[in-house]
């Protein structure tokens, strides 16, 4: 009272005390209720503004500081290479670059130099890149003086936003993560600077990355190098726009519904899902933190199948397993890779819970034609209801907290467009996800796929890379489900690959006036195929756990005779 009169003038404290003083204690009680109420939600309030402002202005800060670190890096490497320099080590392929930097015939500082300007042009275009990794030009330097060549000698490498670099943030596209460096490097970021890889960019991903629109609200979107009016996938989608284009010759990401796949097929770059656990997850960003029924796996991205095996080689070191006990040693199985033996694989045009166009349809008949001419038997394979089985299985598991954990990450923040819908489609009512749960049985359904698998004799399966190619900017939220595809493959725990194996030709679209509309998402896919001509349509290769050997065996046999 006394600290009120003193601040508060004696006049206006009569005036505010007056009808006070003929209440009773009913109306004392209400005026407290209506106060502490009406003070917690003011407070709340201000709260909010001011979490909101501070990560604005947090989001701002770290595009400028990337946006700099980008123009200091243009400035430092202009004139260290000529153009013509620069496009003659561009133009090799990873087993030719690895051959020259053996031989002396360039140096790591050259080829980091070549790669660097190469994705700040291919970023001007195509919004890919996060930041640059500033120590890569000292790092070359380094492994020049090294006594021994590792397999990964002076090559470049650009990695996902996801990989944790020390003294480098991982935002995800979230403003809650800037200016949280870590302290420690990866394992497999680890190892593949042990083995001579130089690590030179981070690359851009959707806000959170359980998405597959490569945008967030900091960096923005990325676009497709193949029509820039068309998004790249995600989450992986800063990678594969950032290779596609010529900016990496080597390139790592993730994937616990797609993320490495859907970018590939929208980019027409190579990629591969490796089984969970055969690379170590230590040390990366985590996200989903308590999912453990379908995983994040971590696996290379390239322009050809031997950049893959080149990747898988080098991480399957035992170096990965002492740096992280829960990684079982497995070398790369070069036998497994070579062999000759013929196959017995399965194949499948529709997964029958989303359709997929027939540009499609028609790589994975094209891949088939390939892999009989090779005197394999091709059996068509049809599990029934798997894509909705596999669907529900994805989301259910993805949904376990009602979408709590990704609420949380952009609590206050500006929240990208399609995570909120994702957002929304996981908030499922805990009832619903217990019965669903319940009747789907996660574990019979693994299970009973595999079995069937064992009892077909199938060594391997072919299918399409994902339900349509490329789609317009902001629009993959219209079509989530075709996601099907691919996460089918993250809850059986299967390593699948993804290669690039035609373009979509006017026939394919003329064939799609007979797509079916089944719902809306249908409808978006159907509109959105038309100009969709020249986009790249990949074929996904998968087979049993820890077989990465025999899905590159198989891609590799298809490039080869692409290419013929
Ligand atoms: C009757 C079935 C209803 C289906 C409802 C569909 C709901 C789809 C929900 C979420 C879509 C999530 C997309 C995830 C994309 C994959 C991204 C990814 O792999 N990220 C992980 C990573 O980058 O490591």
């Amino acid at each position: 009272m006394w600290l009120l009169q003193r601040v508060i003038p004696n006049d206006l404290l009569i005036w505010l005390a007056h009808p006070l003083q003929n209440a009773n204690n009913f109306t004392y009680c209400a005026i407290g209720l209506a106060t502490v109420l009406g003070g917690g939600i003011f407070s709340t309030l201000i709260r909010y503004v001011l979490v909101k402002r501070e990560l604005a202005q947090k989001r701002k800060e770290k595009l400028s500081k990337c946006q700099n670190a980008l123009k200091q890096l243009e400035s430092d490497v202009l004139g260290t290479l000529s153009s013509s320099e620069r496009e003659k080590i561009i133009k090799l392929d990873l087993s030719q670059l690895i051959i020259k930097l053996q031989a002396e015939e360039i140096t790591p500082s050259q080829v980091l130099s070549a790669y660097q300007s190469k994705a700040i042009e291919v970023n001007k275009q195509l919004n890919c890149l996060v930041e640059p990794i500033t120590e890569a030009s000292e790092q070359a330097k380094a492994v020049e003086q090294l006594p021994e060549k590792g397999p990964l000698y002076g090559v470049p490498i650009s990695l996902k936003d996801n990989y944790s670099l020390k003294g480098y943030d991982c935002t995800l596209g979230c403003a809650r993560f800037v200016n949280l460096p870590y302290s420690k490097d990866a394992v497999i970021v680890q190892v593949l600077k042990k083995q001579g890889a130089i690590p030179f960019v981070k690359t851009n991903v959707p806000q959170t990355m359980i998405s597959w629109e490569t945008t967030n609200p900091m960096f923005g979107m990325t676009r497709n190098p193949y029509d820039t009016t068309r998004g790249v996938g995600g989450s992986s989608g800063g990678e594969t726009a950032l290779i596609a284009g010529g900016g990496s010759i080597l390139g790592f990401g993730s994937d616990v519904g797609g993320s490495i796949r859907i970018p590939a097929n929208m980019c027409g770059v190579y990629g591969l899902k490796p089984t969970d656990m055969r690379i170590s997850n230590k040390g990366m960003a985590p996200i989903l933190k308590g999912q453990t029924c379908v995983c994040s796996s971590y696996g290379p991205l390239g322009k050809d199948v031997d950049s893959l095996v080149i990747a898988m080689k080098a991480m399957c070191v035992p170096e990965m397993s002492l740096l992280d006990p829960t990684i079982p040693y497995k070398p790369f199985n070069m036998e497994v890779f070579e062999s000759k033996r013929k196959l017995k694989i399965g194949f499948y045009l529709q997964d029958g819970f989303f359709h997929a166009v027939p540009a499609m349809e028609r790589a994975v008949l094209e891949a088939k034609q390939i892999l009989e001419s090779r005197g394999h038997e091709v059996m068509e394979w049809n599990y029934p209801n798997i894509g909705l089985k596999g669907m529900l299985t994805f989301v259910i598991s993805l949904s376990g907290d009602g979408g709590e954990e990704l609420f949380e990450l952009v609590h206050g923040d500006a929240v990208d467009s399609s995570l909120k819908n994702t957002i929304r489609l996981l908030s499922i009512p805990k009832f619903v996800r217990k019965f669903l749960g319940f009747v789907l049985n996660f574990i019979e359904f693994k299970e009973s796929v595999t079995n069937d698998w064992i009892d077909k004799g199938l060594d391997a399966v072919i299918c399409p890379g994902f339900a349509c190619p490329a789609l317009p900017l902001n629009t993959a939220l219209l079509a989530t489900g075709s996601v099907s595809y691919t996460s089918l493959y993250n809850v059986l725990n299967y390593p699948t690959g993804s290669l690039p194996v035609t373009k979509v030709i006017s026939e394919d679209n003329e064939k799609m006036k007979n797509y079916p509309v089944k719902d809306l998402w249908h409808r978006a896919v159907k509109k959105f195929m038309r100009g969709s001509e020249g986009l790249p349509v990949n074929v996904q290769v998968a087979a049993l756990p820890w077989q990465e050997e025999l899905v590159l065996r198989i891609m590799k046999e298809i490039q080869t005779d692409l290419k013929k």
